[in-house]
């Protein structure tokens, strides 16, 4: 018998390069915030001509684009400032859920040479870590930019800004100005600050707000200019892409997942080019991907219990009080081979937990005077999803 090759059965793929739509990719190219663009080059004006820009905070919401284009706007800072004749270093670290400690760990080791990156992880306390930053900073010239991603994630963040903005007034940096550089999806974090930190980090701020339809169509139409061989898709993909992530959350990394997963499709099905009914199918299987990442951060009891309130729900039994999920519950363990929780607080407790988490729905009722109060509650998604993420065999 002779063997089958799969590839030549196989239309060519309708991606050219498919890593253009993938976050590590950084566009030339940054559409639909000219205006943030512009307000941030206010900003950082001083760091082109040698001087101390000013700290800048950059809230906004996930997937706006504040790292995009944060790393653009640095690249021309960068320029201008050469152009100047002045030196800029820039340097990009994402907090991580870090310490204070261990993001200037992290910044004292990039910045020293291989051979020396022994910094030590134990036994040095914070200060000790900053003094090494100071260190190596003042090896550097002009003017450093330092841009913390995520800096709401650093524990220790108060102290560590309070220190790093008075580093020029208190000597320890002496060799080169510094400007700080925040990047937050939380707006609150200003008000997380002590009074003293938020009276020496005194900085500017700049808000990314959601994209609408036609600013994602954009966005997309650049990138997918890279990313997809001429002709492979239909011409209504792009609009629906970025209509279907503006009427979420106005995402660009959503509307750019839900493009390359419908050219995946397309290659799957071996079509020649992309259509509208992969980007239905795409959006199915993105969304199912993102459900199934937050299920994995939850325990074997919170599993069974939306397992259990997924069954109510396709018998119509939904929305169910917690006495009757509990019941339903210990059958799910019951099936799967595990001991459930023997009290229905504890179920209870699991199911403030999933709530808070946007699994479930709480549904208040109140029975009239002298009646009491009970919750029901219901699946905040479709409960085949959870089946499909859960692979629990009781759908
Ligand atoms: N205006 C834009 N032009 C081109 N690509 C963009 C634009 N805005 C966002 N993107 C792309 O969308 C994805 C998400 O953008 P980015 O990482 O900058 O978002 P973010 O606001 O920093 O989100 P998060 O807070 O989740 O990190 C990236 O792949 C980025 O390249």
């Amino acid at each position: 018998m002779v063997e089958e090759n799969p590839y030549e059965t196989m239309v060519a793929s309708v991606f050219d390069d498919r890593d253009v739509l993938t976050e590590s990719h950084q566009p030339e190219i940054v559409p639909r915030r000219a205006e943030e663009i512009r307000q941030y080059a206010h900003f950082l004006r001083p760091a082109t001509n040698g001087n101390t820009p000013d700290n800048i905070m950059v809230y906004g919401d996930t997937g706006l684009g504040k790292t995009v284009v944060t790393k653009h706007i640095m690249e021309l800072t960068v320029d201008e400032a050469e152009n100047n004749g002045n030196v800029l270093s820039v340097i990009i670290e994402d907090c991580n859920n870090d310490s204070a400690f261990s993001y200037t760990r992290e910044i004292v080791n990039r910045l020293r040479d291989d051979d020396e990156k022994d910094f030590p992880k134990r036994g040095l306390s914070t200060a000790d870590a900053m003094d090494a930053l100071y260190e190596e900073l003042n090896k550097l010239e002009g003017t450093v930019i330092l841009v913390a991603d995520e800096i709401d994630h650093m524990d220790g963040v108060d102290s560590f800004l309070y220190e790093m903005s008075r580093a020029e007034s208190t000597g320890d940096l002496d060799e080169v100005k510094l400007g700080i550089v925040g990047i937050s999806n939380d707006y609150s974090f200003r008000r997380t600050l002590s009074a003293k930190t938020s009276g020496s980090f005194a900085e500017h701020e700049l808000n990314f707000g959601p994209y609408d339809a036609e600013d994602l169509r954009h966005i997309l139409e650049e990138r997918a200019v890279d990313a997809f061989r001429d002709g492979t898709l239909d011409e209504a993909v792009i609009p629906k892409c970025a209509a279907l992530a503006a009427r979420d959350k106005g995402d660009a990394r959503q509307a750019l997942d839900l493009l390359k997963m419908s050219g995946i499709v397309a290659n799957e099905h071996n079509r020649e080019q992309v259509a509208v009914e992969h980007v239905d199918e795409a959006k199915r299987r993105v969304e199912r991907g993102k459900v199934a990442e937050r299920v994995d951060d939850l325990t074997d009891h919170q599993r069974n219990i939306i397992v259990a309130i997924a069954n109510a729900e396709v018998q119509e039994r939904s929305p169910v009080r917690t006495k009757e999920i509990y019941s339903l519950y210990s059958a799910v363990c019951e099936r799967r081979g595990d001991e459930p929780l023997s009290t229905i607080r504890s179920v209870r407790e699991h199911l403030k937990k999933l709530e808070m988490r946007g699994f479930l729905t709480q549904i208040e009722h109140n029975n009239g005077r002298g009646g009491g109060k009970y919750h029901t509650y219901e699946l905040s998604m479709k409960p085949q999803l959870v089946f499909d993420v859960v692979r629990t065999g009781d759908e």
